[in-house]
């Protein structure tokens, strides 16, 4: 398997009023040396927000939702007139009014059960089919604006709140939906018919069954008011967990390297047990919850049974009347239950749906224009302005004061030892995060350029050759494609036994080496074709295939202005431009023969490099891409192995 996230879309640049290019960060940020800030969760919307939004879909579908109503009201109805029929029977047999009255009305009996229960069944069917139907259009809204989040709002947010929201949330308003939605909806009309119902028999017994309420109402409304709190805290606790997971299982290495496996098992066992509590006290309220819901179904029932008896001693009603109340109030009881304990879930869903609409309200607003033309010439040039920047949590900045001017169409070399800041200032050039202080801007008259960021982590996207390729570009042509895969040097997917319908990916799919994959990432460059492109190690393949790399990469920089962090320095050795950075401060500046020649740390950092790596002698500044064999070649080259066609293995490593 491939590590995961390699490219990520082209980001278009936020442009400015005063039409003076896209401006990021702030020269009012906080002061660089103050603590960083807590990692934000994504936004959740208010209650109002989210039942707009709820409200605004459900009337798209007004017609089929009235229709689901009335054929739900019209079983309800059917089923309530067992009661008063029950109650005829009792007279029947009490006035012994004779064996044909209770045949009929034996006979409307179960033709009234019937009826109810056929358009009840067929009422929750057609509100379930609604239901599914608008959360599949929620869903897709909220995948959709998950995959436009900002990079950096999801960095910071931590990617398994998302993750917890499109899966947790998602399914808890599934479940809700499905399972409870259709019976709520039955028991909201079963008790409006009923205490109308009993109203018919005698107000006084309907007043009487109301009784319960002042009791239901503190039961329902001290439920109400913790449990919003309550479930918020258990879904944010959990997601923190679920934070923790990926981030222990992403730096499993560095963590078994610093042997600190103690500390991250700790803190999931500190977070584990936080969200633990929280659940109990969820199970707490709920019982105290159900406990008073019985005892008002109780006080309740025996308030009807005293009136009913009452009113009969006084000949105010039949037998058979408040036998028809007492089970006309029997009869709320499931439904009550039912209304009140799915609050439970209704509670729980009505939160995921705040934090889905929450999703969506983060997302910024699709662009008005389509992408600029793929061949329009703009490459602009980039000012970094006096940077700073500081991870959260992180006692250094990563960055202190950098400043560099990129021209327009120019390749830029970022090199430096390990931890230097080149990945932290290639990525906020790429748009990822903003500086703390200072400002990255791109040249007046730009603000349509997009900035595009390729990295080393590679990843295969489950589909076809071809769909990993229209990632860029989703109306690109197959010719188009082949185009780009030709022009990088990648004809190895395109011979016997690849090409581009071969399914890559997922548990059938074939499986390429990461140098492949890497390079398909480099013919997605061209299909997207940014006027600013970021390149962090993105050649990171050592070995015979990175020259193939070196030499796409030399391909994908051409025409546009270009930002590489460069491990290997024979990439630097070819660019415009290379800035040694030197722990986040910009150490040096130049071309590499006037580094070379003033004799820093470049030099002797290129002389040690040329001393181990055979292949790099030529110091004139002329090789680098150049030396890189021709695009073309075949794919045993990439990989320094494979045979044409053979680069595919299918199925999964284990
Ligand atoms: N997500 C992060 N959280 C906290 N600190 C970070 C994070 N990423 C990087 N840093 C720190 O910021 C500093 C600069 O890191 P950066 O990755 O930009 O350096 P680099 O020159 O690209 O290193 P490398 O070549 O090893 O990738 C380092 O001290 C690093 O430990």
């Amino acid at each position: 398997m491939n590590p995961p996230a390699s490219t990520s879309p082209p980001t278009p640049l936020p442009g400015t009023d005063d039409g003076t290019g896209p401006v990021t960060g702030t020269d009012a940020a906080p002061p660089p040396d103050a603590p960083g800030p807590a990692r934000p969760l994504l936004p959740v919307a208010g209650p109002g927000r989210t039942r707009r939004e709820i409200l605004r879909r459900l009337a798209r579908r007004r017609g089929r939702l009235t229709v689901t109503l009335l054929v739900l009201l019209a079983g309800t109805a059917a089923s309530l007139t067992v009661p008063p029929l029950l109650g005829a029977v009792v007279d029947t047999v009490v006035d012994r009014s004779g064996h044909g009255r209770l045949a009929v009305l034996g006979a409307a009996l179960v033709g009234a059960s019937l009826v109810g229960a056929a358009l009840t069944w067929q009422g929750g069917r057609m509100l379930i089919a609604l239901i599914q139907d608008t959360l599949a259009g929620l869903r897709e809204d909220v995948f959709d604006a998950a995959v436009r989040l900002p990079a950096d709002t999801l960095e910071s947010s931590g990617s398994s709140d998302v993750v917890s929201r499109v899966t947790g949330d998602v399914e808890a308003i599934s479940e809700a939906a499905s399972e409870v939605l259709p019976d709520i909806t039955t028991a909201g009309l079963t008790i409006a018919l009923t205490v109308t119902g009993l109203a018919v028999l005698d107000p006084r017994l309907a007043l009487a069954g109301l009784v319960c309420l002042p009791l239901h109402w503190y039961a329902t409304r001290r439920f109400l008011a913790r449990s919003h709190q309550v479930y918020g805290d258990i879904r944010r606790l959990e997601s923190a967990r679920g934070q923790t997971v990926i981030e222990a299982v992403r730096g499993a290495e560095t963590i078994r390297a610093y042997r600190t496996q103690r500390t991250h098992l700790t803190e999931l066992a500190v977070r584990g047990e936080r969200a633990i509590d929280r659940q109990y006290d969820g199970a707490r309220l709920r019982n105290r919850f159900y406990g008073l819901l019985h005892t008002a179904e109780f006080v309740g029932l025996a308030t009807v049974l005293a009136v009913g008896y009452a009113l009969l001693g006084r000949g105010a009603i039949t037998l058979g009347a408040a036998t028809a109340a007492a089970l006309y109030f029997h009869r709320l009881f499931g439904p009550i239950g039912v209304l009140l304990t799915s609050l439970d879930d209704i509670q729980r869903a009505t939160v995921g749906l705040a934090r889905l609409v929450g999703v969506i309200d983060a997302a910024p607003p699709r662009p008005a224009s389509p992408a600029p033309a793929p061949n329009a010439r703009r490459s602009p040039a980039v000012g970094v302005t006096g940077v700073w920047y500081r991870y959260s949590g992180s006692a250094r900045p990563a960055l202190h004061d950098v400043s560099l001017t990129i021209p327009g169409g120019a390749t830029v070399a970022l090199v430096g030892a390990s931890g230097s800041g080149k990945s932290t200032l290639a990525r906020l050039v790429a748009g990822v995060g903003r500086p703390d202080r200072g400002r990255i801007t791109t040249e007046p008259g730009r603000q349509d350029a997009l900035r595009y960021l390729v990295t080393q982590e590679v990843h295969l996207f489950n589909g076809t050759l071809a769909d990993n390729l229209r990632l860029a570009r989703p109306g690109a042509t197959d010719a188009e494609l082949v185009a780009v895969l030709r022009e990088v040097g990648a004809d190895w997917a395109l011979e016997p036994g690849l090409g581009l319908d071969t399914v890559l990916g997922g548990p059938d799919g074939a499986d390429l080496d990461d140098g492949s994959v890497q390079h398909l990432a480099l013919a997605r460059v061209l299909l997207a074709d940014p006027p600013l492109l970021v390149l962090d190690e993105p050649t990171a393949e050592s070995g015979p295939g990175s020259r193939v790399l070196t030499a796409a990469l030399a391909r994908v920089t051409r025409d546009r202005t270009s930002v590489i962090v460069a491990h290997r320095l024979e990439q630097a050795r070819a660019c415009d431009l290379i800035v040694l950075l030197k722990d986040g401060r910009v150490a040096e500046e130049g071309t590499h023969a006037s580094l070379l020649a003033s004799e820093g740390e470049y030099a002797s950092l290129w002389r040690a490099y040329a001393g181990r790596t055979p292949d790099v002698t030529d110091d004139s500044g002329t090789g680098g891409y150049g030396t890189a064999r021709a695009p073309g070649q075949r794919h045993r080259d990439v990989t320094g192995a494979p045979e044409p066609g053979t680069a595919a293995r299918t199925g999964r490593e284990n």
